[in-house]
């Protein structure tokens, strides 16, 4: 199913506008994370898609067919909650099933289709338990196959993960991938967790303020932000944001004159600062004082002093030698952005 929305306008009573002329497209088949900070319209968008909300203007439409004021029962989206949402006094069986029992199918057959279900989540061990008796991870599996029981159209999963210890979201989004691809369900994951969102993701819609700030693949997002926001939201340990006027004297290169122009702020990623000699890809050399180092498994994490800006580099070897010293920024991780925050295209430096 290919979701279309287009320009979507939506405010809450008494609030500032949320959506403005929101429009994206989700492929059929395709697995999209939906990710931004509190307040940014994630779970107002999930209800938009789920016919929970229906927006001031614009459209919601599934396959060519408007559905922007069809119900959610008429949308067949299948829903999976942060809290599980389980019927306490049915048996696991019996919750998986519920959907087709709603839907007036015939016992065997909703039985039948239920036990494929609970194959396909793993569960069946558990069928005859309540939800009580089950752990919070195979509540998860449970709600996944009631959401899938009735082939959903659209699946929808808001935070269905955060409930979990970690091990568990890493099994549990593993398996949520593995059956997305079997079923083809188009899906919308609305995850706080970026690595849920990085991982299993198709592409990822990052949301700010109630915009698509960038709908792109993980990789694409990394290494081509559209903007400063998307640059800091995307990466861990965050991308180091200087200001220009701080960064301007100690670049090896020349910039081309627009940049030089424009350029605000400049960001360069942990492993895009490193304490190489310099090399073709190197655009500036900054003087700093290292302050810490630590180590994160295998990554080493050192933070430096550069003028009035803390840095942090997972590109520089562990030492016990000189407090000063230089890092050379690559030219591959470093950003410039203007002053509303837009990514400038850096051109060809020249040496
Ligand atoms: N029923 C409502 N009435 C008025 N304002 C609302 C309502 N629901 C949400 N909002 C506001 O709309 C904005 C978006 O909220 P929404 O819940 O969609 O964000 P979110 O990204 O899902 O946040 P979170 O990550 O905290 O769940 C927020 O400013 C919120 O205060």
């Amino acid at each position: 199913m290919e979701v279309n929305l287009k320009h979507l306008n939506l405010t809450y009573p008494g609030q500032q506008p949320l959506f403005q002329n929101l429009t994206c497209t989700l492929a059929d088949g395709e697995l999209v994370a939906l990710v931004g900070p509190s307040g940014s319209g994630k779970t107002t968008l999930l209800n938009v898609l789920a016919g929970i909300l229906t927006p001031d203007a614009g459209q919601v439409v599934f396959d060519g067919t408007d559905v922007t004021r069809a119900t959610l029962q008429r949308r067949n989206i299948g829903m999976v909650f942060q809290d599980y949402a389980l019927y306490p006094h049915l048996s696991v069986l019996d919750n998986i099933a519920f959907p087709l029992k709603m839907a007036h199918v015939k016992k065997r057959l909703r039985y039948q289709r239920a036990r494929q279900l609970a194959e396909l989540v793993a569960i069946t061990p558990q069928l005859a338990k309540y939800p009580a008796q089950l752990s919070g991870g195979q509540q998860q599996r449970v709600a996944l196959a009631r959401a899938l029981i009735k082939q959903p159209a659209v699946l929808l999963l808001d935070e269905p993960l955060s409930n979990l210890d970690a091990n568990l979201r890493v099994a549990l989004r593993t398996m949520i991938r593995r059956i997305q691809r079997q079923t083809h369900v188009t899906t919308v994951f609305v995850t706080h967790d970026q690595n849920d969102a990085l991982q299993i993701a198709d592409r990822i819609i990052v949301l700010n303020h109630g915009k698509i700030q960038q709908m792109a693949t993980t990789t694409e997002l990394y290494q081509r932000p559209q903007n400063q926001f998307v640059a800091q939201f995307i990466g861990q340990p965050r991308i180091n944001l200087i200001p220009m006027t701080a960064v301007r004297p100690y670049f090896a290169v020349q910039l081309a004159p627009t940049l030089l122009a424009n350029a605000v702020t400049v960001g360069i990623r942990p492993e895009a600062l490193e304490s190489a000699t310099t090399t073709a890809t190197t655009l500036a050399q900054l003087p700093v004082r290292l302050v810490a180092q630590w180590s994160v498994g295998k990554e080493q994490l050192t933070t430096v002093q550069f003028a009035q800006t803390t840095l942090i580099s997972t590109a520089v070897p562990a030492t016990t030698q000189p407090l000063t010293t230089t890092l050379a920024v690559r030219a591959n991780g470093c950003y410039f952005f203007d002053a509303e925050g837009n990514r400038l295209e850096m051109g060809v430096p020249h040496a």
